[in-house]
């Protein structure tokens, strides 16, 4: 879509009542008031229309190469500057780390994990938790001051944020709504997300958060020094996965009326911090640029798969990527595993058995998980770290064997009313203490694969010799 003011498409206008900019990488150009542009294709006019102020917002450095540069233009009714100073907010919240160089507060652990669902908060507290007290840190990696890294939290919440507005400057928010709505006014208009659906922060936008359904609950992950892409999509060609259209982007919207009091929640290397400004940082009448929020519904995936024998890997799932400076090597993908047609022959359908040198965090949105019975439920969470075996429990395993030799074995099935997701990393994560401390851990999580038993058979006791014949390695040559 063109940044050009005076040739914009209609905004597509949505079912859930908001209007929306449809493309992931587009650069765009809303006005909540014609004319509230700058015309001509200035920037940073000498007066802007309608006496706005023009502010940059940059989440690239000046300097990154055109194709991967990020900013946009907002045009306000008074700068974000203006505000008292920053003080380190009381209370804090002391469940949130953005540097996991720390071993007091995460530690190193290849066990595998798994959390039951935290408990919502009830639907008037106490306690009163609005979403960046409901916000809580489980794992991560690297440090958000050093730019590289990223950080799992989840969140649960009974309150709309009030008076107030969050700006997370160490990394985007990649949120995962799990039960109940969220709306999110950001600086460039508003978006509704219901579950289902995921929502990108950018790093450095003020957004507030409101929750129309009453508690809600959910994960997110956060990213330093990266945004997130579309993958690569290789011999697939040019169509399929998640497509660009699909992503939805605000429009502006703006409030004017004075609010003595309003707070600024600054995250920043993983503190809050709070400023006071008597107006409410959602005063943009007018945007153009490339850095911006978006939403995208999961429905909208367009799933590739193995159509003849074997399991593919996940990473042909990937919804979004966030790229390290290797190729092919991820700081964090996010990776779904939604309903679709299983048809392999001969195959052992689940995921399979297997150690991985990226390190995969799992929640999920509904349903039951295809690796997963029992124990991996809506809302709960598992971690399964650099080279941590792992893969189906006992009950899927036995259940998908024994139907070997009938006709389900090689039967398509649809896999319905299911969605599973995954933060993948390259990177390894150390855990948040009060998550390995958490009730909702669950500690007998191993058990599952306990009883998985030696089928192994071919007819002989005692220990396996090997062919009966010699190798050809044989150094004595044959006698
Ligand atoms: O561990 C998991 O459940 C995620 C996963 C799913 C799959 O189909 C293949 C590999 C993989 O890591
Ligand atoms: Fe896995």
């Amino acid at each position: 879509m063109s940044a050009d003011p005076t040739n914009q498409p209609e905004p597509e206008q949505k079912g859930d009542g908001y209007a929306y900019l449809s493309g992931l990488g587009n650069s765009f150009a809303s006005e909540a008031v014609p004319g509230a542009l700058p015309a001509d294709g200035h920037n940073s006019p000498l007066l802007c229309p309608l006496g706005l102020y023009a502010e940059q917002l940059s989440g690239t450095p000046f300097t990154t190469p055109r194709h991967r540069n990020l900013r946009t233009w907002m045009y306000r009714i008074k700068p974000s500057v203006t505000h008292d100073p920053f003080h380190p907010r009381d209370p804090p919240n002391p469940r949130l780390l953005a540097d996991f160089h720390d071993p007091r507060a995460a530690l190193a652990t290849p066990t595998q994990l798994r959390w039951r669902p935290a408990d919502l908060p009830p639907p008037d507290g106490p306690p009163e938790l609005d979403f960046i007290d409901g916000l809580y840190t489980v794992c991560g990696a690297g440090s958000s001051f050093l730019r590289h890294g990223f950080a799992v939290h989840m969140y649960a919440a009974n309150k709309s944020m009030d008076g107030c507005a969050f700006c997370n400057a160490d990394g985007d928010f990649l949120i995962v709504p799990q039960q109940g709505k969220l709306l999110i006014t950001t600086e460039c208009g508003k978006m509704l997300v219901p579950p289902g659906e995921i929502v990108v922060i950018p790093q450095g936008f003020r957004f507030a958060v409101d929750l129309p359904d009453g508690p809600s609950r959910g994960y997110v992950s956060e990213i330093f020094g990266a945004h997130f892409q579309l993958p690569d999509l290789g011999p697939i060609g040019a169509n399929g996965l998640a497509s660009a259209r699909d992503f939805l982007s605000p429009t502006a919207w703006f409030e004017q009326a004075h609010r003595p009091g309003y707070v600024i929640v600054q995250k920043y290397g993983g503190e809050l911090f709070t400023a006071t400004q008597d107006f409410s940082p959602f005063n943009v009448v007018a945007w153009h640029g490339n850095y911006v929020p978006y939403k995208y519904d999961l429905s909208k995936f367009c799933p590739f798969n193995t159509v003849l024998f074997d399991h593919a890997d996940p990473s042909v799932n990937t919804v979004l990527t966030a790229p390290t400076d290797k190729p092919g090597v991820a700081l964090l993908d996010f990776v779904i595993f939604p309903p679709r047609w299983l048809v392999a022959e001969n195959t052992f359908r689940p995921p399979y058995y297997h150690r991985n040198c990226m390190s995969e965090f799992m929640g999920l949105i509904y349903g039951v998980y295809e690796a997963k019975a029992d124990g991996f439920l809506p809302g709960g969470a598992s971690l399964h770290s650099c080279m941590t075996p792992h893969g189906p429990d006992t009950k899927t395993y036995e259940a998908t064997i024994s139907k070997l030799g009938g006709p389900e074995a090689n039967t398509p099935t649809r896999l319905s009313g299911t969605l599973a997701f995954m933060f993948e990393s390259a990177l390894i994560p150390r855990v948040c203490r009060w998550a390995l401390e958490s009730p909702s851990r669950d500690l007998d999580y191993y058990q599952c694969w306990i009883g998985l038993k030696s089928h192994f058979s071919h007819g002989k006791d005692g220990g396996y010799d090997g062919p009966a014949t010699t190798g050809g390695d044989d150094k004595d040559g044959e006698k």
